[in-house]
């Protein structure tokens, strides 16, 4: 039986089953729009004004002291930069990002923390109700992104936090976070060629759609770009009368050695565009002269700011999980009975992030090698560090959605770790768990059933995968509908040796093997049964593509 509680005057089912419910009525206003299809609706901007009228925030909105970032690369974790930063300046964030791994709630971060289930359930329900309420014929219930977009302004209104920091969800102009008038600050980050069905195929008018945030006014921040991209924002930086700084990424010496909270030299730029974006925001907000008047001197950065720097955390992003084996920087001792099993988890999915992601797994790969080898673990005594390194396996957990170019995206990420020598042992490839027709809670039960699962595009990447190492094409068989007899779809462990039987997979002494996995749960079994049937077996699986996979990935990991 369901525990009735009250929200704000209207009769809700408890907790948890309130939160499904949630989940089920945003699910709902999920569009049938394709990838690459024009937007369900035009004049989105006026329909946001719209609904801001209708939940009394359109002048709210206007005090949030906003940071707006957009970019094809490095949006989330600028803003994470940013958050971290300003919380040890001592100010309360509110942060909307997108998209969330494992709940919904990721998107929207107070004081570092995603939102409480409580909170969000009270804020959901208010918007919702008041949006309901106020439908006509004109004016529909708004799509998912807007309603999102909506639900952040709620939340950090009502939580009236100090600094809000908002990161775009795609291109700028047009975008639904667009609706901001007058932000404190704008950043545009690393620019790339990603969504060109819809912002146009060129780096120019990409670029032009991520400057479509700039306001009269408001200075405005960059990274280093291309020059086709950096004549577009210069030149909407100068029709408005802006002050435009391109912020040059960070060298070691600049952050005296510092960690980075997130990993990745590719978070040099990130990191220091937050920089440039707080300093600002700190200014125009009246608060740098208070803070570092007297005492700052322009080569240094300020603790506060160092401190945020390298406690910043975003998961999946560069981020390593040792879900059987000792995390080398505690002196665990190995376990004798199971091998290790490493997952490094990057959601890179353009050309430009794969060989980001390539560089970040090549450091952290060898890096860990070290640190195993340095902590003397019980089990690798008295080898050198090369042959300590030669005793792992690199496996790739892989998939991506249809619309982008395996093509491109996998020989990107081979080369690019191959230049560092790091290769691919094995490679796997795998459907996603999580539909793009449901939002699901992170509790929600992950279900199992292949029946009628369609894998021609796992084995379109699996062919992708062995023309690049074989050089040519080779016959990758094509199945439509597995039979659900587990036994018959998994490698043997033995799949992860040189020189045993491919178990009818596609298998070569020379060339990495490669396997279609119906299922990600049944993947993530197969690997740690392999690390437990075999105890000297050392894996370290890279799982990229696709920040839904990796999110489905930490899902099974967490359980
Ligand atoms: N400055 C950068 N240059 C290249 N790749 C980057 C950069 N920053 C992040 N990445 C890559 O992009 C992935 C996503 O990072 P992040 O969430 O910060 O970016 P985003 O712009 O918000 O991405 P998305 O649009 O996919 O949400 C990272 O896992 C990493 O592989």
């Amino acid at each position: 039986m369901e525990n009735n509680v009250v929200t704000d005057g209207q009769k809700q089912t408890s907790p948890s089953s309130s939160y499904e419910a949630a989940m089920e009525k945003i699910s709902s206003l999920i569009t049938r729009q394709r990838r690459g299809e024009k937007p369900p609706i035009s004049n989105k901007l006026e329909k946001m004004s719209l609904y801001l009228q209708i939940l009394g925030l359109e002048e709210d909105i206007s005090k949030l002291n906003i940071i707006h970032v957009a970019g094809t690369k490095g949006k989330g974790s600028t803003c994470i930069f940013c958050e971290s930063i300003l919380r040890e300046c001592g100010f309360r964030t509110g942060v909307f990002t997108s998209p969330h791994l494992i709940d919904v709630r990721e998107r929207f971060r107070i004081d570092g923390m995603d939102i409480s289930e409580d909170k969000f359930l009270q804020y959901f329900w208010d918007c919702w109700n008041q949006l309901e309420e106020n439908t006509t014929e004109e004016i529909s219930m708004p799509p998912l992104f807007l309603f999102l977009t909506l639900l952040a302004f709620k939340i950090f209104v009502s939580e009236q936090v100090d600094a809000t920091i908002i990161e775009v969800g795609l291109g700028g102009k047009k975008d639904s976070t667009n609706v901001i008038k007058e932000p404190t600050v704008c950043g545009i980050t690393s620019l790339g060629m990603d969504h060109t069905e819809i912002l146009g195929d060129t780096l120019g008018q990409i670029a032009s759609h991520k400057a479509g945030i700039f306001k009269p006014k408001v200075p405005a921040f960059t990274v280093p770009q291309p020059s086709e991209a950096m004549d577009v924002i210069l030149e909407r930086a100068k029709e408005l009368m802006i002050p435009l700084e391109v912020t040059e990424p960070f060298d070691c010496k600049q952050i005296k050695g510092l960690k980075l909270g997130l990993s990745g030299d590719h978070q040099f730029y990130n990191a220091a565009l937050a920089v440039s974006l707080c300093r600002c925001w700190l200014q125009r907000t009246g608060n740098w002269e208070k803070k570092y008047q007297n005492h700052f001197q322009d080569s240094n950065l300020p603790d506060e700011f160092m401190r945020g720097l390298s406690t910043a955390h975003f998961s999946g992003r560069a981020q390593i999980v040792y879900a059987s084996a000792p995390n080398p920087s505690c002196s665990e001792i190995v376990s004798k009975n199971c091998g290790e099993l490493i997952f490094y988890l990057d959601g890179a999915h353009s050309p430009e992030s794969m060989e980001a992601c390539a560089k970040w797994f090549s450091n952290a790969v060898v890096e860990n090698a070290e640190e195993s080898s340095e902590n003397g673990h019980e089990l690798h005594k008295g080898n050198t560090l090369g042959q300590f390194e030669k005793s792992f396996k690199r496996i790739l957990l892989f998939n991506c959605l249809d619309v982008r170019n395996p093509d491109i995206l996998l020989p990107r990420l081979v080369n690019t770790c191959a230049s560092s020598g790091i290769h691919f042992s094995r490679a796997l490839f795998v459907p996603n768990m999580s539909k793009y027709s449901k939002v699901l809670s992170g509790s929600s039960v992950i279900s199992s059933d292949l029946h009628g699962i369609d894998l021609s595009w796992q084995f379109n990447l699996q062919r992708t995968w062995e023309k690049i190492m074989h050089g040519k094409e080779t016959t990758v068989p094509i199945e439509k509908d597995f039979k659900i007899d587990s036994k018959q779809i998994l490698p043997p462990p033995e799949f992860l040796y040189d020189n045993a039987s491919s178990g009818g997979h596609s298998h070569n002494c020379r060339a990495p093997p490669s396997a279609v996995i119906p299922s990600l749960p049944l993947a993530i079994k197969w690997l740690q049964d392999c690390v437990k049937e075999y105890p000297s077996t050392r894996l370290q699986v890279l799982v990229t593509g696709s920040l839904h996979l990796v999110g489905d990935v930490l899902k099974l990991l967490k359980r």
